[in-house]
């Protein structure tokens, strides 16, 4: 069985799939930090879980893993830099590579860091890839990833890379027929839109970090360089650090993090639609026009007043499909790992 690990960053969502790739089991650690919750069995237990550390734990109980049945550990990590254009076995390079990619996804990367190293002394000699939600947006032209920045900062990496490859790879693979010019909005804690043509991304909304583009939950997105580098100077890097990733986004504008506990009036969820029609227009201007719209995430798939706005906002772009789809990105690791381990799943179903 593959163990798969979806560090996110308030949550821990972990699954076992079969060497058929089928979900025979899964539990997730929820709030993680805060009012933490364990879904499990189809029930939700109100637990304290202090950190990652003490959820994967919960979720490894709860899930009832034996190492000696896991033929293989799959973990999402955000941030792959322009180190990796696909999935890696972890060995001590890539381990290495991760961690120093830390501070660029800092609510993600540490989290799946520390539990590839728990893993690592649960279940000794069971290999561990790591799937990256860079790798999708790998392929987008340097006109696309690059900052108009000196070369010097260009070459260090100070370039865009974009997000939730995994969720709007499993979602290419989910839709059928493919539409050739594609909108897929990834709307959960964390969101972003991506432009996908003929399932290839072009162009997406995040950045250097998963911190920029549309307003999300805890991130402030679109804001001012200048205005970062006053923040910044007034309260200091770390403080600066905490406040544009943990303390802005709809948490600031409307005092919750949840969409759901936004009223339709609010300030906040109108910034939220703003932003998004916003980002929208200029990936629509990349693909010229969509032929569908494709929602998930834990909002696109189940605020239907949120998506009402965008797809109102977008009707200058002309009648588009508009999709539904359950994120995935559990399937999508498990897939990748069985790939590149050989593990030679049978074809997806066409
Ligand atoms: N029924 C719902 N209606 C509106 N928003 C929802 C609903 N369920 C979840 N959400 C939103 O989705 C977010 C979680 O999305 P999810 O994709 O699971 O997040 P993560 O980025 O942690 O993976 C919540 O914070 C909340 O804003
Ligand atoms: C990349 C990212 O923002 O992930 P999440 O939505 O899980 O926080
Ligand atoms: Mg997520």
């Amino acid at each position: 069985m593959i163990f798969v690990v979806n560090a996110g960053s308030s949550s821990l969502k972990c699954a076992l799939f079969s060497g058929a790739l089928e979900r025979v089991a899964d539990a997730q650690a929820v709030e993680i930090g805060g009012a933490s919750a364990l879904v499990a069995d189809g029930a939700r237990r109100e637990v304290r879980l202090a950190d990652h550390g003490a959820a994967l734990v919960a979720v490894l109980e709860a899930l009832r893993v034996a190492p000696g049945d896991l033929a293989a550990v799959a973990h999402r990590v955000v941030h792959g830099g322009a180190d990796f254009d696909g999935p890696r076995v972890i060995d001590a390079a890539v381990r290495a590579r991760i961690d120093a990619l830390g501070s660029l996804a800092p609510l993600h990367n540490p989290v799946a860091l520390a539990c590839i190293d728990a893993l690592a002394a649960i279940a000794p000699g069971v290999a561990q890839v790591a799937s990256f939600d860079t790798a999708f947006h790998a392929g987008q032209e340097d006109v696309v990833t690059s900052y108009a920045l000196p070369a010097a900062w260009r070459d260090k990496g100070v370039r865009r890379y974009g997000f939730h490859g995994l969720s709007y790879r499993g979602l290419v693979e989910a839709l059928d027929p493919l539409p050739g010019r594609l909108l897929a909005c990834h709307l959960g804690n964390g969101a972003s839109m991506c432009a996908i043509r003929d399932g290839r991304s072009v162009a997406t909304s995040m950045g250097y970090s998963p911190v920029s583009g549309m307003t999300m939950g805890t991130r402030v997105g679109e804001i001012d360089a200048n205005a970062v580098l006053r923040i910044a100077g007034e309260i200091g890097i770390d403080a600066a650090g905490r406040l544009l990733n943990n303390d802005s986004g709809l948490r600031a504008l409307g005092g919750t993090s949840d969409m759901r506990d936004l009223p339709e009036s609010s300030f906040a969820r109108a910034h939220f639609g703003h932003w998004a029609l916003r980002q929208a227009g200029g990936l629509i201007a990349v693909l010229g026009g969509i032929d569908a719209i494709a929602f998930t995430g834990g909002i696109g798939e189940n605020d239907a007043e949120m998506r009402g706005r965008i797809v109102d906002g977008l009707k200058w772009a002309g009648p588009v499909a508009v999709h539904v789809v359950a994120a995935d990105e559990e399937r999508q690791i498990a897939r990748e790992t069985a790939e590149i381990l050989g593990m030679t799943p049978p074809p997806s179903p066409a």
